[in-house]
């Protein structure tokens, strides 16, 4: 059966992966973009602090991210996926794998992440960042930082939460600090190893910059 190959394919290519943050982000951000750049540095900084990366291996946002940690000579994971269209990995993928099943392709997305970095984006980047606030809320993935990177992008929805969602009782508003905002890479890459202290350790043990 497709999906349960899925399943044991994602599970048994990426059970020996190591730390590894997933990153989402739009597969539109060009790549003269401050966004394009911004997703390149978060890339490169996780690989030289000792995280691989995941994303969904496509172009834009994806490409940035997969590009700064290969480029490190970092593990750049692209969880593929089969679209009605023609679509292939970005060149910087170096660990890939092809999902036909969204829903197959978010588990994996979460069950190996060490954190979550959402890049701006569009209704797939809200979507994978929401599927893991809410099985962090949950109780249903342990705590990892969540990050939304690019304070004005995400104001919007962080403001609506807070004054609409938790104001009607439909979200505690403990659950608002799950989620971090920044427009700082390195505050990024604080958050990762300060919750993950052994990747620092061994990052250092083999020569890493931190
Ligand atoms: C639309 C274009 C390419 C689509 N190719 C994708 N390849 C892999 N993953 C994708 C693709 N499009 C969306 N995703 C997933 O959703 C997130 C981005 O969605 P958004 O709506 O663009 O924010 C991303 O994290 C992927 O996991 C153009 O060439």
């Amino acid at each position: 059966m497709r999906i349960q190959s899925e399943f044991v394919e994602g599970f048994g290519t990426l059970a020996e992966l190591g730390p590894a943050v997933s990153v989402f982000g739009s597969a539109r951000t060009r790549p003269d973009s401050p966004h394009y750049r911004a997703g390149v540095e978060v890339g490169r900084r996780l690989a030289e602090a000792g995280f691989g990366v995941i994303t969904g291996g496509g172009p834009g946002a994806m490409e940035a991210v997969n590009r700064g940690a290969a480029e490190a000579g970092g593990v750049s994971v692209g969880l593929g996926i089969e679209l009605p269209y023609e679509s292939n990995f970005n060149e910087y993928v170096n660990l890939g794998i092809y999902f036909r099943y969204f829903f197959v392709r978010k588990v994996m997305f979460l069950k190996y992440a060490s954190g979550v970095v959402a890049l701006p984006g569009g209704v797939g980047t809200m979507d994978e960042l929401f599927e893991a606030v809410t099985l962090v809320q949950t109780g249903k993935l342990t705590a990892v930082p969540i990050v939304m990177y690019g304070v004005d992008f995400w104001a919007g929805v962080r403001n609506w939460m807070g004054a609409t969602m938790v104001s009607e009782g439909y979200v505690r508003p403990e659950d608002l600090e799950l989620v971090h905002a920044t427009d700082d890479v390195e505050e990024i890459v604080e958050l990762m190893c300060a919750a993950h202290p052994s990747v620092v350790a061994a990052s250092r043990g083999a020569g890493g910059s931190r």
